[in-house]
């Protein structure tokens, strides 16, 4: 196999959002997360900017694709958009300022109507490297998690601190969730007019997904393996893999 065709290879497509208020370091965690290193130079998002990566995450391959999302006010309309079909979400605030963890509910209340009820969310409170000037304790943050069905950790960008930790445990709380049958369950393709979104979750192998009763295995138009599936044109198929989504 070529380096690129290995490198490409994985189990599961997740889309990831990061969302927050300006300044939070948003964009920084994605690219301390990508290329390990701090973005000195971090001018404010337009719009919104894209990452990807692969991690493995309890034996599983899982690409994350990542949409980090301009926090300023003025983009909000154009970055809404993007929240379809989101997976998972790091939800971003400045230990060094109330006012962005003030924001949170409404920043959640947006994912959740946006994305979707069943999207994971991991709560970041960044800039953990300046705790000199942090005026949001950690127990207050860890019990708005507890209380929004949050998971919670402080992050810096910076010295790179929880950065990769804060997306895996994301994405092994979505695969958990995948396994014991709550996304499929929950956020049922129940009928074909559904699937006319372009719904792009999760990638599963064809074994997998043979093992487990979803709507596309249930009388729905699709052939599952290494056909393509038929009916839905924005779903793409792989030499050894199936793709489904979840709805929003
Ligand atoms: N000390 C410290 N500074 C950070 C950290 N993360 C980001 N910064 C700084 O915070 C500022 C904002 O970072 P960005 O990543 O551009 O913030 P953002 O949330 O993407 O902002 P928008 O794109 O406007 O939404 C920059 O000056 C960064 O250098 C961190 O963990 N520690």
């Amino acid at each position: 196999m070529s380096q690129t065709a290995m490198s490409e290879t994985y189990d599961f497509l997740f889309k990831f959002l990061v969302i927050g208020n300006a300044g939070t370091g948003k964009s920084c965690l994605l690219h301390q997360f990508i290329e390990k290193k701090f973005k000195d130079d971090s001018n404010h998002t337009i719009g919104v900017e894209f990452g990807s990566k692969i991690i493995n995450v309890g034996g599983k391959y899982v690409k994350l694709q990542i949409w980090d999302t301009a926090g300023q006010e003025r983009f909000r309309s154009v970055t809404r958009s993007y929240y379809r079909g989101a997976a998972g979400a790091l939800l971003v605030y400045d230990i060094t300022s109330r006012e962005t963890y003030n924001a949170l509910t409404n920043w959640l209340t947006d994912a959740r109507m946006l994305a979707s009820q069943n999207i994971v969310i991991i709560l970041c409170g960044n800039k953990k490297d300046l705790d000199a000037d942090r005026e949001v304790t950690f127990l207050e943050a860890s019990r708005f998690a507890q209380e929004n069905e949050l998971m919670f950790l402080e992050t810096s960008a910076l010295t790179g601190e929880n950065v990769e930790e804060a997306f895996v445990q994301c994405a092994r709380k979505i695969l958990n969730k995948i396994e014991s049958g709550v996304i499929w369950s929950k956020s049922t393709l129940s009928t074909p007019a559904n699937l006319k979104l372009p719904l792009t979750v999760l990638k599963v192998s064809s074994s997998w997904l043979r093992q487990r009763p979803t709507p596309f295995s249930q009388g729905l138009p699709c052939t599952i393996g290494e056909r393509e599936w038929t009916g839905f044109p924005h779903v793409f198929a792989f030499r050894t893999t199936a793709f489904c989504g979840s709805i929003a």
